[in-house]
């Protein structure tokens, strides 16, 4: 059944006449793969042509979301708040929304955001951890803000788990829920029945969406499935810019439904210009299904990790797929990026344990 939006409100658009929301996520989850070095100028340029092509939803924060900046995570070249309002002060139609980690991101940071003009919270926790975000919903509210919640690293949870997490969020004020497939980890079927779970458990009183990785490869098709099981909110950046192999990208979310009969109210030729013209130049490294990142969505690792694993990779002299692979059985989640120096240590010993014995038994002599 196709869902049709009417009037504006809370999850709802302002257009009449699409089946579906894309909210882009270039200025945001696109942060990561720039080591969170956005320029205002990058941003009103990119806020601009998603504007002026008919995407409703921009996002715009540090990668990690509010308060990200930070020794741990990485320092943004300029202050969120800064492109919050440079982003605002340019969308003509376009709400800005903006992503918090409650423990990271506070209550405070989120009614900055408003003042700057955001209107649009998307709060996010680990998949089994949607209780930590009720106090954000609630203040989002206060504010007036559309409120979407956003269950992290969802291949962890099944789907009666997920929706039960849905569920927590939806009670605390969320309009809509994510699952959001942080790994690039679920394989089709896997993404669809998780929508479908949290469809089940809503009944029609909050909306479904869908946040892919490219990992896999998978990030619009699973999109697809989403939306045939329900979702109508689904997460893109331009040119896939995002953590990881990068997200759905924008432009091929808005080419693929359009070809499908689904209605994003995206022209399409503008947003494969936005792509072309405005994103790829100014990105050093377009995301990529290398060896490193499909490894994360093989073994579940958290997408942001890459870049952190790349930099302990060639500091400690070992190869980053490896520490990928270990963060992954361990099973490490968002917050615990120190892991992986601790990772890439215990793999450099373990080499140099495994050379001097290779030396000691006179292999190679
Ligand atoms: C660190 C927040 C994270 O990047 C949110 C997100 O986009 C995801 O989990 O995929
Ligand atoms: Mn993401």
């Amino acid at each position: 059944m196709k869902h049709q939006f009417t009037d504006a409100g809370p999850g709802e658009s302002s257009l009449t006449g699409r089946d579906l929301r894309i909210t882009d996520s270039t200025l945001r989850d696109g942060s990561h793969a720039m080591s969170h070095q956005f320029t205002e100028e990058q941003v009103r340029g990119v806020v601009h042509a998603l504007d002026a092509a008919g995407v409703e939803v921009i996002e715009v924060a540090h990668g990690d979301g509010l308060g990200g900046s930070s020794f741990n995570y990485g320092f943004s070249q300029v202050d969120e708040f800064d492109l919050i309002k440079a982003a605002a002060e340019e969308a003509q139609q376009a709400k800005i929304a903006v992503l918090v980690l409650p423990g990271l991101g506070t209550v405070e940071n989120l009614k900055r955001a408003h003042a700057m003009g955001a209107s649009v919270a998307r709060i996010a926790t680990h998949c089994t951890e949607a209780d930590v975000s009720i106090q954000h919903f609630a203040a989002a509210r206060d504010l007036g803000m559309e409120t979407v919640g956003f269950l992290m690293l969802s291949h962890r949870a099944k789907p009666a788990e997920l929706a039960r997490q849905g569920r927590v969020m939806v009670d605390a004020g969320a309009d809509c829920v994510y699952v959001v497939d942080s790994a690039g980890a679920l394989v089709l079927s896997d993404a669809q029945e998780r929508v479908q779970a949290l469809i089940d458990e809503f009944a029609g009183s909050a909306e479904v969406g869908f946040h892919g990785h490219q990992n896999l490869s998978l990030g619009v098709a699973n999109s697809v499935l989403a939306y045939q099981a329900g979702a109508r909110q689904i997460d893109g950046a331009l040119c896939a810019l995002g953590a990881g192999a990068g997200n759905s990208p924008t432009e091929v979310l808005a080419a693929t439904f359009d070809r499908l009969g689904i209605r994003t109210g995206v022209d399409v030729d503008s947003v494969l210009a936005a792509a072309e013209d405005v994103v790829q130049p100014i990105i050093p490294r377009l995301p990529w299904m290398d060896r490193s990142s499909i490894t994360q969505g093989y073994a579940g690792v958290y997408s942001s990790f890459l870049l952190h694993a790349g930099r302990a990779a060639e500091r400690y002299g070992v190869p980053a797929h490896a520490i990928l692979q270990r963060v992954g059985e361990h099973g490490y989640v968002g917050g615990q990026e120190d892991m992986i120096i601790d990772i890439a240590l215990a793999l450099q010993e373990e080499h140099a344990a495994s050379a001097a014995l290779y030396e000691g038994a006179g292999v190679g002599a």
